[in-house]
C-alpha cells in the first residue's frame, strides 16, 4: 500500500489539539510548529494532504491566509477548540481554504476518515488520465511524427519537477507546450503564471518577478508579491528568458538553487514553490558565449530542454489545423464558405511558414472573411497558386512580380509580428514605402 503522506502545522498553543487527533497510522506524518517552517518543508516536498491543528487562532493572521491561498492544491482539514470559531475572520478562512474542520473534541474516528478521503480524492485527482484533465482537451493539435514525439516527451519531463527549457521558433507553439507540461503534472491544481520578459520595462521586470516590501519606493504603499510568488503550487513560464536583465538572472539563479526569493526593498527570504519553465527563440548557448546570459543559470534552466519544431517540419498536420482553425473561427466567416479547396491546401504545403502556427491563423482567419467563394482559394491565402506550373497568360509578368510582392510582405509581417519598422528593415525598404505596397496590396497594417 502505497504511504499517505501528511503535512501537519501544530502552533504552539495546539498540544491539547494534537493529542486529542489519536494515533495517525498508516500516515507518513511531518509536523512543523510554524506556517514560515511550513513554506520551508513545501518548497522541496509535495504533500497531497494538510492538517492544521489550531489552539489560538493563528489561523487568522492575513499570512496564514496567504499560505493557504498559495498552497491551495492540498487539501486542507482543520482542528481547533469550538471557541475559535466564533470569530468571524476564522470563519471565513475555514470555508474558503479548508475541505473540513473539526472541533474539540475530537471525534478520531471522523478525523481518520476525513484524511483518508482527502487523500483519496487527491490520489484520484493525480491519476486521472493527462489528457481528461482541465476541460478533457490537450493543448497541442496535430498528428504528425514530430508532433506525437513532442506530446511524448512532454508526458515524461512534467512527472519531473525540474525545469524545462523549450526552443523553438516564433510562434510555433513554445506557450502552448509550456501549458501542456503544467496540465499534465501534478501541480496541475495550481496556478499557471505567463510572463513575457521582453515585454515588460527593464526598470519594472524586477518588481513584477519578485514583488516588493512597503516602502521599496515612492508608491509602494505595501507589501506586493510578485509574479513567481503568485505561482506558488504551480508553475511560472518565463518567455523569452534571453531578454532577461543579467542582475535579474542572479536573482533566478537563486531562487531555482534555494527555493527562496527576495522581495524589491526586502531583508527576508520568502520560500515559493514554483517549477520553472523558461523558452526562447534564440540561441541562448550564443548568448552565454557572448557573454549576455549566464552560463550557470543556462545549465539551470536546461535539464529538460525541448524544441518545438517549427511548421515546416509537420506539414502533415496541415489540413487537421486547418479544420481545427476553420471550426474555431466560424462565426467570423461569410455565410456562403464551405471550407478549404484542394489547391489551397496544396498551396499550404508548399509554403514555409516562416511564421508558424500563428501564420497559419492569421491567412486563415482572413481568408474566412474576405474569401468570395464557397471555398477558400490558394489567392484568398495571400500564397501563390499550389499548381505545379505557372501558366503565362496576357499580363502575367506583372500579376507575378505583384503576387510575389505581396507574398513578401505577408510574410514579412507575419514574421515580425506586424511590426512595421523591422518588416521595412527585413524588406530593404522604408516605412513609408511599406505602408504604399501594403496599401497597393490591400494588406491592412
Ligand atoms: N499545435 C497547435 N495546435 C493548435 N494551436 C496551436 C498549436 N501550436 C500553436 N498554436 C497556436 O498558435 C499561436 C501561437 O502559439 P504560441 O503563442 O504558443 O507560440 P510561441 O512559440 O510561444 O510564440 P512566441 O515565440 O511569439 O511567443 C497560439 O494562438 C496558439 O494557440
Amino acid at each position: 500500500m502505497p504511504v499517505k503522506r501528511l503535512l501537519c502545522i501544530a502552533n504552539e498553543g495546539s498540544a491539547g489539539v494534537r493529542s486529542a487527533c489519536g494515533e495517525l497510522r498508516g500516515w507518513d506524518v511531518c509536523t512543523v510548529d510554524s506556517i514560515a517552517a511550513a513554506r520551508k518543508v513545501l518548497a522541496q516536498q509535495h504533500y497531497p494532504v494538510g492538517l492544521l491543528l489550531d489552539g489560538d487562532g493563528s489561523l487568522e493572521h492575513d499570512d496564514t491566509e496567504r499560505f493557504l491561498q498559495q498552497h491551495h492544491h492540498i487539501r486542507w482539514i482543520g482542528v481547533f477548540g469550538p471557541e475559535l470559531l466564533d470569530r468571524p475572520q476564522l470563519r471565513r478562512a475555514v470555508a474558503t481554504h479548508l475541505c473540513d474542520f473539526h472541533t474539540r473534541p475530537v471525534d478520531t474516528v471522523r478525523l481518520h476518515h476525513a484524511l483518508g478521503h482527502a487523500h483519496g480524492m487527491a490520489m484520484l485527482a493525480k491519476s486521472t488520465p493527462p489528457h481528461q484533465r482541465q476541460g478533457g482537451g490537450r493543448h497541442i493539435d496535430g498528428q504528425s511524427v514530430a508532433i506525437r514525439r513532442l506530446r511524448a516527451h512532454i508526458d515524461k519531463i512534467a512527472a519531473v519537477d525540474a525545469p524545462v527549457l523549450i526552443s523553438g521558433e516564433s510562434g510555433s507553439g513554445k506557450e502552448l507546450a509550456a501549458k501542456e507540461i503544467h496540465a499534465q503534472s501534478p501541480r496541475v491544481a495550481g496556478p499557471f503564471i505567463a510572463i513575457n520578459c521582453a515585454a515588460i520595462p527593464p526598470s519594472l521586470i524586477h518588481s513584477e518577478l519578485f514583488g516588493y516590501e512597503r516602502g521599496a519606493f515612492t508608491g509602494a504603499a505595501r507589501d506586493k508579491p510578485g509574479l513567481i510568488e503568485a505561482a506558488s503550487g504551480g508553475s511560472i513560464f518565463l518567455d523569452e528568458i534571453g531578454d532577461l536583465p543579467l542582475d535579474l538572472q542572479a536573482s533566478l539563479l537563486r531562487f531555482l538553487q534555494e527555493r527562496t526569493i527576495y522581495r524589491v526593498g526586502g531583508t527576508r527570504t520568502v520560500a515559493v514553490d514554483a517549477r520553472v519553465i523558461t523558452a526562447t527563440h534564440v540561441d541562448l548557448p550564443k548568448a552565454v558565449a557572448d557573454g549576455r546570459f549566464r552560463e550557470d543559470l543556462y545549465y539551470r534552466l536546461s535539464v529538460f530542454p525541448i524544441r518545438v519544431p517549427p511548421l515546416r517540419e509537420r506539414k502533415d498536420d496541415l489540413p487537421l489545423l486547418t479544420d481545427i482553425i476553420f471550426s474555431k473561427f466560424a462565426d467570423e466567416k461569410s455565410p456562403q464558405l464551405k471550407g478549404v479547396s484542394k489547391q489551397a491546401l496544396r498551396a499550404m504545403a508548399q509554403h514555409d511558414w516562416p511564421g508558424n502556427i500563428r501564420e497559419l491563423i492569421n491567412r486563415m482567419r482572413r481568408a474566412m472573411v474576405l474569401a468570395e467563394n464557397r471555398l477558400i482559394m490558394p489567392e484568398d491565402l495571400e500564397l501563390p497558386g499550389g499548381d505545379d506550373a505557372i501558366i503565362l497568360r496576357d499580363g502575367a509578368l506583372d500579376n507575378t512580380r505583384g503576387s510575389a510582392e505581396r507574398t513578401a510582405i505577408w510574410n514579412t509581417l507575419a514574421r515580425c509580428g506586424n511590426n512595421i519598422s523591422q518588416a521595412a528593415r527585413d524588406l530593404g525598404v522604408s516605412r513609408m514605402t511599406l505602408y504604399r505596397l501594403m496599401a497597393k496590396h490591400s494588406i491592412a497594417p
